[in-house]
């Protein structure tokens, strides 16, 4: 779980984030969407410890970013999976070193051991047999479930994803939250999803946190925000057709 309270954060005298209370829980995946410029980035990169916030707290299952020693922090970063916009592999790389890098990085095991758990994060992502391939060499689905095994390989306790979908087709983008949706309650991870794709809020939206001009305007899940009648968030998920169908669909009551 993270939890963040009263969260402030400003740059250039330009207050960017205005007091976020949020809580971002375990075994969910936790949906930030809004308009771009909205602050949803700074937010996710103040979860990540790489901005400061000016005020407020961000806890880790209970526990205080301020409050962790250097130790500790070096600890939390292993404990982070990242899913980057779009997919940041190394293109040099094969598919299994760029699995294996995070592991290079955080862990000093054998060999064989590196091999055997690729293998089986390669295995969950379904990609077992592409190894060898270079990412150019493989599907943006592909790539996209390369970049999640990388994110997993280290049995992270927080995952973050930034636009996990973008540049996919539909359905192969429902795949991909399916999977990140799978990965994230059968290891109790708490899954941190920025996006802009309603696909993606009406398959996956747990919990979203919507942000409007720095501040958190609308709270709720996948079938609240189809009820809701707060304009700001019905101004922006109505630039949907596809939501404004099942809003439709859902108030005849089908
Ligand atoms: N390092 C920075 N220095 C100065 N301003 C920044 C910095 N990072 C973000 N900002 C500003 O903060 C505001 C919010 O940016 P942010 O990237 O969080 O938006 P966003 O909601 O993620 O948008 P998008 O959906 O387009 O990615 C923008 O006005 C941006 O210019």
């Amino acid at each position: 779980m993270i939890e963040v309270k009263d969260l402030h954060k400003s740059f250039n005298g330009e207050e960017i984030l205005k007091g976020i209370d949020f809580v971002f829980e375990s075994g969910k995946t936790n949906l930030i969407i809004g308009q771009s410029g909205s602050g949803k980035s700074v937010l996710l990169k103040c979860m990540l410890g790489l901005f400061k916030p000016d005020q407020g707290v961000i806890e880790y299952n209970g526990k205080a970013y301020s409050n962790f020693t250097d130790e500790e922090q070096r600890e939390l970063r292993k404990e982070i999976g990242m899913v980057f916009q779009g997919g940041a592999l190394f293109d040099s790389m094969t598919v299994e070193e760029n699995v294996m890098f995070p592991l290079r990085m955080f862990t000093k095991q054998r060999k064989k051991d590196l091999k055997n758990r690729v293998a089986e994060v390669l295995e969950r992502v379904n990609l077992t047999g592409s190894e060898n391939k270079f990412p150019a060499e493989i599907s943006g689905g592909m790539q996209k479930r390369v970049s999640i095994a990388r994110a997993i390989v280290n049995k992270p306790k927080y995952l973050f994803c930034d636009e996990p979908n973008s540049g996919l087709d539909p359905k192969t983008a429902t795949v991909i939250d399916n999977l990140i949706q799978e990965i994230t309650k059968e290891n109790d991870i708490t899954t941190v999803i920025i996006t802009h794709d309603m696909n993606s809020v009406l398959e996956i939206g747990e919990r979203i946190a919507f942000l409007k001009d720095g501040i958190l305007a609308w709270k709720g899940d996948k079938s609240q925000i189809f009820k809701t009648d707060d304009k700001t968030v019905t101004d922006f998920v109505y630039s949907s057709n596809l939501f404004q169908k099942v809003r439709k669909a859902q108030q005849q009551g089908m």
